[in-house]
């Protein structure tokens, strides 16, 4: 594991006990694999636990994995703690410990204060309560004594907008109406820590947005944050640190650009590097509009397909797509920037820009941008493709063709190639 030197920590406050409001000390839990098997050891466990025979083990049985194996950080007053890995590494099992819902096998969880999950929004309703009811049992589980929920109802139900729903049974509500009460109820709870499982993508933009500002006022009220987000940018932008967990472990802990980097590095990089190669399966609504997308390649000026690009060199960036009518006026637009880099885009190419929009007929075809040097650092970018015809019609988006650039050994620190050549004149005056 990775510990980034606490005094690098920017706008981190100092290590006093009192401000730590969340401690996570050598926290593991294991789960089974097959379903009969983890009934059989339930049972087992529960009946050991009630005749005093149950020892704490460090061993796993048959079909059983560490979901969490001695995981171990700490969360300050104030902070915002982003929670990142890949899928099925442990992130929600996490939470859900330190929410309380599940106990862990060892380790413990010390909590300071009143911890409020957003953990799969809604879940933690009891879909035959109407939204009134909830609302009391949900704050009421949180802490808050009657006579606090009657003061905070009014404001709860005015930020969820869900009106006369509010006496329905919650299993009459839409996702995102359970969202809405979910969220509304969570923040009005005051609480000191948030525990926040991509919430965020859940609901419409404007109600995004007003969770954000909510969010933000909380933070400037004292509130810690830990969230888990597959979205770097969100990371970067909320959270001052983070914990990267991988098979359950903790890679590495403290400052989110560095723990970033650190997962991006490992999410992308498999090894020996990152294989920029993408293929898409055809979709129902592919044939019926007409246009399937085969393949994103990167190849050589010879048509070898190739892993990465390097700096300074030629390559072809390779559309593959299959039309089953006549398109007008076809178009490409290619926008690349530093994967987790924030701000605008490094590179915008479009076919409009170059004049080169095409018809096409029924029949498979391959775009390729020829890139005859790459000015690219080395460093892992990510695509966004749109292609589209007359004008403004998309047919396909593709978010993250996400590829690495290398460098054969040239390029030092630089962050972009400056294609060049030098020359020695001997002046004649010097003669
Ligand atoms: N109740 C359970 N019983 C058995 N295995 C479980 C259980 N809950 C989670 N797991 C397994 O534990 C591992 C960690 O799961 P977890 O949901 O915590 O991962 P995650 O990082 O949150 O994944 P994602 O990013 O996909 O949400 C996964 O392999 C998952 O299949």
């Amino acid at each position: 594991m990775t510990i980034i030197n606490e005094q690098e920590i920017a706008g981190m406050p100092q290590n006093k006990e009192s401000d730590i409001v969340l401690s996570v000390n050598g926290v593991s839990k294991k789960f089974c694999r097959d379903l009969k098997r983890s009934l059989m050891y339930g049972v087992r466990d529960i009946t050991s636990e009630l005749l005093g025979l149950r020892e704490k083990s460090d061993k796993l049985r048959e079909q059983e994995f560490w979901a969490l194996n001695n995981v171990s950080f700490e969360l300050r007053r104030g902070e915002a703690l982003g929670l990142v890995g890949k899928n099925g590494s442990g992130k929600s099992t996490l939470l859900r410990i330190i929410a309380g819902l599940i106990k862990p096998d060892s380790g413990c969880v010390k909590v300071n204060g009143r911890v409020a999950p957003l953990i799969a929004l809604g879940a933690g309703f009891n879909p035959i309560l109407t939204g009134r009811e909830n609302i009391y049992a949900n704050m009421a589980i949180l802490g808050l004594s009657k006579k606090e929920i009657d003061e905070r109802f009014d404001e709860v139900i005015e930020f969820a907008e869900i009106g006369d729903a509010i006496d329905a049974p919650v299993q009459t509500y839409s996702s995102g109406m359970a969202a809405r009460l979910g969220f509304a109820t969570a923040i009005h709870t005051n609480p000191d820590i948030l525990l926040i499982d991509e919430v965020l993508s859940v609901g419409d933009i404007r109600f995004q947005a007003k969770c954000q500002r909510a969010l933000g006022s909380l933070r400037h009220k004292g509130t810690s944050f830990f969230m888990v987000s597959h979205k770097t940018q969100l990371i970067l932008s909320t959270c001052e640190n983070s914990v990267y967990l991988k098979k359950g472990r903790v890679i590495s802990f403290g400052n989110s650009r560095t723990v970033m980097n650190e997962y991006e590095k490992d999410l992308f990089s498999v090894g020996v590097g990152l294989k920029s190669q993408l293929f898409f399966s055809p979709k129902k609504e592919d044939r019926k509009i007409g246009f399937e997308l085969l393949y994103i390649i990167l190849k050589d000026m010879n048509g070898k397909a190739i892993d990465s690009l390097v700096s300074g060199k030629s390559a072809k960036f390779c559309i593959g797509f299959k039309c089953y009518r006549q398109f007008k006026d076809l178009s490409c637009t290619i926008k690349i920037k530093q994967l987790g880099g924030e701000g605008a885009d490094l590179i915008y190419i479009s076919t409009k820009n170059s004049d080169f929009c095409f018809d096409v007929e029924d029949g498979s075809y391959e775009l390729k941008l020829v890139i005859p040097t790459n000015i690219l650092g080395p460093n892992v970018y990510t695509a966004f493709i749109r292609i589209f015809y007359d004008s403004i019609k998309t047919l396909k988006f593709v978010e993250d063709f996400t590829f690495e650039v290398s460098t054969n050994g040239l390029m030092g620190q630089s962050q972009y190639f400056q294609p060049h050549t030098w020359e020695l004149e001997l002046l004649k005056g010097n003669q």
